[in-house]
This record gives structure tokens, sequence and C-alpha cells, in this order.
């Protein structure tokens, strides 16, 4: 054996001992000693106060500067989602020490008391959903909506009642967005079924349900033959989401937090930039502000966005290679597309959600 490969193997087993420790939660860390916080008071005052709490995935530095600098200006509470893609691009260890650089950074830009959630989105096994939680993610996503009924219940509640032991929030759901969501491709939607949910709810003793009203993950969330246009800017006006089904849900579950996944709106001007300077996005659609707005008035209290920051964030990135061919400087093109998805996520608490000046503590 050479000296380089006795290196490597101490190297692997040191790395298979450390998760060893994590599984059986020798070397576990609770997220409160990260200073995170759970869902559960944030998602109670979103309901009582009619806003919603933004939930923004982020996937590198950028993204979290962005929303940490837009969420502690204006005194929101935030959800920072992690999806398993994300664990799997910007590695988990890594994401886990971001996330709580988060709380130091929202402090140094003056938040005295931010209210900063990391959450596991679309977990799709019991194994994801347990080592997010031994690694310090305040709650959890455990998505069981493509399996059978009794199967999504039965693998729910195996999560609950992992995560309960250490406060953890878990977010369940029922019913299936249209798109591609993770590995399902669901030709068209199943709303939720409001019959189900009472059911559903207390057999798995979720703290929250996402479900499915016509939203949908990407930036293509309708066909164009799904659309009328506009007759005077030649766009595609998007059916409206199902709010009979949310009101029959919120009938059922009354004061329950709700989450809505697939909610961005696909901003017409980062659509318009993107295809301006080199982009090919043809028809792209999302769900217009003015219906999250009338959801984050209802117990809809979680809006899942993460298509318009990339959409930002790509826009940004083209029109400065486009304008500077001879830039080479990641500084120079990540620098406006941060600049760029601050501003989105601040139209998006202050002016969407609701969720500005909502801290419970305000100094
Ligand atoms: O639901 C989402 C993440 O879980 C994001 O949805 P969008 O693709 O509409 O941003
Ligand atoms: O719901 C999906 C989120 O937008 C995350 O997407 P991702 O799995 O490509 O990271
Ligand atoms: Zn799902
Ligand atoms: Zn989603």
């Amino acid at each position: 054996m050479t000296k380089e490969n006795v290196k490597f193997a101490i190297s692997l087993s040191s790395l298979r001992i450390i998760h060893f420790l994590i599984n059986h939660r020798i070397m576990a860390v609770n997220y409160k000693d990260l200073g995170l916080v759970n869902t559960r008071e944030m998602f109670k005052r979103a309901i009582n106060g009619g806003y919603a709490i933004p939930a923004f995935n982020f996937n590198n530095m950028e993204q979290l500067q962005a929303i940490i600098k837009a969420s502690s200006d204006l005194k929101s509470p935030v959800i920072l989602q992690v999806s398993k893609g994300a664990r799997n691009y910007a590695n988990a260890t890594l994401l886990r020490y971001m996330s709580q650089g988060a709380v130091e950074y929202a402090k140094e830009l003056g938040c005295k008391h931010p209210e900063i959630v990391v959450h596991l989105d679309h977990g799709d096994s019991f194994e994801t959903c347990k080592s997010c939680v031994d690694m310090g993610f305040s709650s959890v996503m455990i998505d069981g909506s493509s399996l059978p009924y009794e199967e999504n219940i039965a693998l729910t509640k195996k999560v609950v009642d992992y995560a309960h032991q250490f406060d953890v929030t878990v977010e369940g759901e029922l019913g299936v967005l249209a798109g591609v969501e993770d590995d399902v491709v669901a030709a068209e939607s199943h709303y939720t079924k409001p019959e189900e949910v009472i059911d559903f709810v207390s057999r798995t003793g979720v703290d929250s349900l996402a479900i499915s009203i016509g939203t949908s993950h990407g930036a293509y969330k309708f066909t164009p033959e799904q659309c009328t246009r506009d007759p005077k800017t030649g766009r595609l006006v998007p059916p409206p989401l199902a709010f009979d089904v949310l009101d029959a849900i919120m009938v059922q579950l009354p004061g329950f937090p709700i989450v809505l996944h697939g909610s961005s709106s696909v901003p017409q001007e980062y659509v318009d930039m993107i295809n301006k300077y080199g982009g090919k996005l043809p028809d792209a659609v999302g769900i217009p502000e003015e219906q999250l707005r009338k959801a984050a008035k209802s117990a809809v209290c979680k809006i899942n966005i993460d298509s318009d920051s990339r959409l930002a964030f790509t826009a940004a990135v083209r029109k400065v290679l486009a304008e500077k061919p001879g830039e080479f400087d990641p500084r120079k093109y990540c620098g406006p597309a941060r600049d760029l998805m601050t501003e989105l996520y601040e139209h998006k608490i202050k002016e969407v959600l609701g969720s500005d000046n909502k801290l419970a503590q305000l100094d």
C-alpha cells in the first residue's frame, strides 16, 4: 500500500465514523443550538395575522446572502429551503454550516432576533428526513404524495414520530402537483381531496399540510392551451387556482397550517431579459401574484418560491456576460445576480406575502 493509499483509507474511515456518530445521534446537532427555530409559532402568527411566511430554496452562497439580506432588512421570518438536489449539489455539511452562518449574518445586518427555519424540501424517504433532523434542520417535509394513501400515511407518521422527539416540525403532502415533481411526472394535477385531510392530519400528526390546488413546479406551470391571451399584451393568462378546494379544506381543518408549493409567478421582466440576452424561454408562465396575495390571507401560511430566484439569477448573469463578453471574474456577474435576487425577495416579502415586520421581537 502506498502512502497516498493509506491516507485515503484513513480519511474514508474517518468519514464513515462521522456518519456513524451522526446516525446514532452521538454527534447529532439540535437546531436550537444553531439559533434556528421550527415553524410552529410562526405559522400560528401567520394564520392569525393573514400573511404567509416565504419559503425560499437555496443552493449557493449568493442566494443565501440575498434571502438573509431581504428578510433581515424587512424583519421577516423566513424559511430556508433545502432540497435533496441542493444537498447533493452543495454538500449537506456545508449547507448546515451555511444555515448556521445565516443566523449570525442576520444579526450582523442588525436583526437582533432573526427567526430562521432550515427546512428539508420534498424529503423522499425516512432516512433523508432523519439525516436532516440529526444535522440540525428545524423542519422537514416528507413528500409521500405520489404513494398510495395508506403508504403516505405510514411513511409520514414514521417521520413525525422521529422528528417530534427533537421538536422538529414536519410538513406532509396530499394531492399531486402537475408537471415534474421530484421524479414523478404527473400528466395532470390531482387536487387534494378535502374529504381526506382530517384523516391524514390526525393519523400522521403532521404540523402542516402541502396541498394541490393548481400550482406546479418550474417556469412552465401551464401549457398555452390551458391559458387565454391578453389581447393587449399578447401574454398568456393562466387559469385561476382552485380556491373552492382550498376553502373546503379550511372548513375541514379550521386554523390548520396549509402550504403552497410551486408558487413562483415567473416575472415576465426576467423572462424577457433572459430571452433578450440569448436565452430561450418561450411561453414561460407562473402563478399571478394577486392569487398568491389572496392565498396568503387565508390558512396558507407557507409559500414556496424557487424558480423566480433561478430566473432572476440567470437574467442578471446573461445580461452582464452579453454586455461585457470579456468579463471572467464570477463576482462581476454573481454580484448583480445577488442584487436582483435581493430585490425579488424583498418584493415577495413586502408586496405579496405580507411577512415584513412580523418577527416576534422587532427591536
Ligand atoms: O415548490 C417549490 C419548492 O418546493 C418551488 O416552486 P416553484 O418552482 O414555483 O418556484
Ligand atoms: O420543488 C422543487 C424545488 O424547486 C427544488 O428543486 P430541485 O429539486 O431542482 O433542487
Ligand atoms: Zn409532492
Ligand atoms: Zn415543491
